[in-house]
């Protein structure tokens, strides 16, 4: 008889109620010290432990909690942080905050997505210089503050070939893999400290095995995991992939002398075959990831036993576990008090999810568990989503290709030139403006029903008008509205569409402190009334410039949200366009000029395997096509991206037909647009010379400097002048300074135009 164990590969950790992005912010504001931060995250990682023990779990994660991100704590667990930042002569904490967030004299770590998720991480800097040291001690201090509290947990470190594949080369022509050897002797050096501590367990994630990976990086992960498990001293090693199939990695691991292996069986139904045909399993435990970590349904509980049972005979003994870590998942959905008690009985949240990983554990154990309450839920549902809307799909159905195309782009440039009259390289933003603490006290007063809607609406006008004469002042060229009534750029639109249901409390960690609120698409969509209209209109009613309307594409909406499994991802996103290009008519009717539909999750949705990229590019492709026509030529339609690396996207942002690109590239010193032109691109794009993630005001010469590489590539009546995202997580003081001197540095390369 096979042995069967249960857990979870790691969990949410910004706190119930946020309570870690509120000390965070504290701590940064300088409201409260070390100590007290320090504290809040204990009493956190203790609840989490506590739960978890409680709930029955066999084996509990530890080193799950981070102060920002994993993958920064790695890098500082390593002594690699850059010299820019521990030549600062700060604490060890404000120094992992500087590259976290960056100070004046050194910008922060680049972002990017992790993976195909909505969390980002913080990417680390190596080159061939890079030495490494076990600099720290966390996944020891965190194991030993839950033996104090008597719970055995497993340290979980990201793997060191992800953590290389991960980071960015501070020099070119260089393979941060190259560093493999010299990282492997720290890892060990921390296997052994915690061997010495009484670790049994160590789980090292693996998630870069995915994604396509060629025969040198195959090679690292075997070397890896022979160097590691030729250690004596060392606890037991668990190595997990997940966001996917791990293709030839699985042969690898299982032919590794390592003793366990964490499997992705939801994100790849296919997969389990692969692993139940993998005979170098037998002496291992596989962990079975039945349970899905990223999306909010409930587990159906025959599939994930027969799943798991497949493998049962195969391994050496099988653990029910978790897809991938819940991070990517809100706490509980018990507190969801305005949700309706039919969706909600769909629903299983991080904590749901670790009572469903016990209860298939039992199950698959032979005891007698209740498994009809379960099948009802998966049953009920199916039941409910068959009920289509009609009139959407009509629609969807009598929709013509060339009701997806638009006029070619120099006919559109020459009419929306002639209708516009902007000067060379405009000035323009992404679109929010600081989201400031009145703006948001006022929305939870209209939601607590406190503010009445006159009054709400009275104070959404008054700051749409301040953001307007601000801009007017500061001379920008095309004017937004500054979306002061967004929640969200995805929670508020998914409040105004059918087919969509939000949560009071289901944070999730997108990045540091700042948290989403994914919204649950469980139905067929559409847009009952308009959304945005009428704030663009009032904005445009106060000046004479044009100003731009603000959406967020289909694209995005649906990589933000926790979407429906039951149908392909196409057809949903062909319902979701429809409703944005309802709303772009609208808009256009209500004469604004310029409409901007924001697609930043372009690139974050792109699947990790490469055999699937087409079809990906496809859907995606037209979805926003179908959103941004049927408009006049004259009317300018703009999108923009952010947060990721665009290298393998850019045929598609070309497919996109955009009129106007925004797109992130201050970090990066303007390399997208090198990357834009030979990939053959040649619309407008607005090269983001202002990096919003951090407080840094860049000078004027800065912008300037920037201005100049740009104009060296893009020919300047194709050249927009604009930050990297939009504005609302900075505060007014440095926005506006930061956006004098991006005006001034463009009014100053257009002089030197000519
Ligand atoms: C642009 N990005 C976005 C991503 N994903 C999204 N879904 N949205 C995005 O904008 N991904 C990529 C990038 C980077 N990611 C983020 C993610 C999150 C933020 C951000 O600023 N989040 C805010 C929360 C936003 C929100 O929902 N605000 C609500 C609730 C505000 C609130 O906390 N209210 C208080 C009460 C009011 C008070 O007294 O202040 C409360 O509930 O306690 C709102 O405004 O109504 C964050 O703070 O984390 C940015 C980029
Ligand atoms: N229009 C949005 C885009 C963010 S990606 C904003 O400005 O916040
Ligand atoms: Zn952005």
């Amino acid at each position: 008889m096979t042995d069967i164990g249960t857990t979870v590969l790691g969990y949410p950790r910004i706190g119930p109620d946020r309570e870690l992005k509120r000390a965070l912010e504290r701590y940064w504001a300088h409201k409260i010290d070390e100590a007290a931060l320090r504290e809040t995250g204990r009493e956190l990682r203790e609840r989490t432990w506590r739960d978890l023990a409680s709930a029955g779990l066999d084996s509990i994660p530890s080193n799950t909690f981070s102060h920002y991100d994993q993958v920064l704590d790695t890098a500082e667990l390593f002594g690699a942080l850059p010299e820019r930042f521990t030549r600062l002569g700060l604490s060890p904490l404000d120094t992992y905050f500087a590259a976290a967030r960056g100070v004046q004299d050194a910008p922060a770590l680049e972002m990017t997505k992790w993976f195909d998720t909505n969390y980002h991480y913080l990417v680390p800097e190596v080159g061939p210089d890079t030495t490494f040291t076990l600099a720290g001690t966390k996944p020891v201090d965190e194991y030993r503050e839950a033996k104090a509290l008597d719970i055995e947990t497993r340290p979980v470190l990201v793997g060191p070939v992800t953590f290389l594949l991960l980071a960015k080369s501070t020099t070119k022509d260089f393979r941060p893999l190259d560093l493999l050897d010299t990282l492997l002797p720290r890892y060990v050096e921390l296997l052994r400290r915690l061997h010495a501590e009484g670790v049994e367990w160590v789980q090292l994630d693996e998630p870069a095995f995915a994604a396509d990976r060629t025969e040198a990086e195959l090679n690292a992960l075997i070397r890896t995991y022979h160097w590691l498990a030729d250690e004596s001293e060392r606890p037991k090693i668990l190595v997990a992939g997940y966001f996917g199939h791990l293709g030839r990695g699985l042969g690898v691991l299982a032919r590794s002398p390592i003793e366990a292996v964490a499997v992705d069986l939801v994100t790849d139904g296919s997969f389990v075959d692969a692993v139940a045909a993998e005979p170098a399993l037998r002496d291992k435990e596989v962990l079975a990831g039945v349970v899905d970590g990223r999306n909010v349904w409930r587990t159906d509980p025959d599939r994930a036993l027969a799943h798991a049972a497949t493998l049962m005979g195969v391994a050496g003994k099988v653990s029910v576990s978790t897809s991938c870590s819940l991070l990517h998942v809100p706490y509980d959905v018990e507190r969801e008090a305005g949700l309706h008690s039919r969706l909600k009985g769909w629903l299983a949240f991080a904590r749901q999810k670790v009572d469903e990983v016990v209860l298939l554990g039992k199950a698959l154990r032979g005891d007698d568990v209740e498994l009809s309450s379960a099948r009802q839920a998966i049953a009920d549902r199916r039941a409910a989503t068959a009920l289509a809307d009609e009139e959407v799909r009509a629609r969807i159905a009598a929709m013509r290709p060339e009701d997806a195309v638009r006029a070619p782009y120099a006919e559109r440039a020459a009419a929306q030139q002639a209708a516009l009259g902007l000067p060379p390289l405009p000035t323009t933003t992404i679109g929010s403006f600081p989201q400031t603490t009145e703006v948001r006290k006022a929305r939870a007063a209209h939601k607590a029903g406190t503010l009445d809607e006159a009054a709400y609406g009275s104070a959404m006008r008054t700051e749409i008008e301040r953001v307007v004469r601000l801009q007017e002042d500061l001379g920008l060229d095309v004017l937004v509205h500054g979306e002061p009534e967004r929640n969200d750029m995805v929670q508020y639109f998914a409040e105004l569409l059918t087919g969509f249901a939000t949560t009071a409390h289901g944070w999730v960690q997108s990045y540091g402190s700042r948290c989403v609120r994914p919204p649950i698409l469980y139905g067929d969509v559409s847009r009952p009334a308009p959304m945005t209209v009428a704030w663009a209109r009032h904005a445009q009613s106060l000046t004479p410039k044009p100003v731009k309307g603000m959406l967020t594409g289909p694209v995005t909406i649906l990589a933000w949200s926790f979407v429906r499994d039951d149908q392909p991802l196409a057809d949903t996103a062909r319902q979701v366009a429809l409703a944005v290009r309802d709303e772009v008519h609208d808009l256009e009717a209500a004469g604004i000029r310029i409409i901007q539909v924001d697609e930043p999750a372009l690139r974050e949705l792109l699947p990790l395997r490469k055999a699937c990229h087409d079809e990906y590019f496809a859907w995606a492709v037209s979805a926003f096509r179908l959103a941004t026509s049927g408009i006049a030529d004259s009317t300018q339609i703009h999108t923009h991206m952010c947060y990721s690396e665009f290298g393998e996207v850019l045929p598609a942002i070309d497919a996109l037909d955009a009129d106007v690109t925004s797109i992130e590239a201050a970090r990066s010193k303007m390399e997208v647009l090198t990357d834009l032109s030979a990939a053959g691109f040649g619309r407008g794009v607005g090269p983001g010379v202002y990096d919003i993630h951090s407080p840094r005001v860049p000078d004027v010469e800065e912008v300037c400097t920037l201005l100049r590489t740009a104009v060296a590539t893009v020919p300047a009546d194709r050249l927009w002048v604009n930050p990297d995202c939009g504005l609302k997580t900075r505060g007014y003081a440095e926005v506006e300074s930061a956006l004098r001197n991006l005006v001034a540095a463009s009014r100053a390369v257009r002089k030197e135009l000519v």
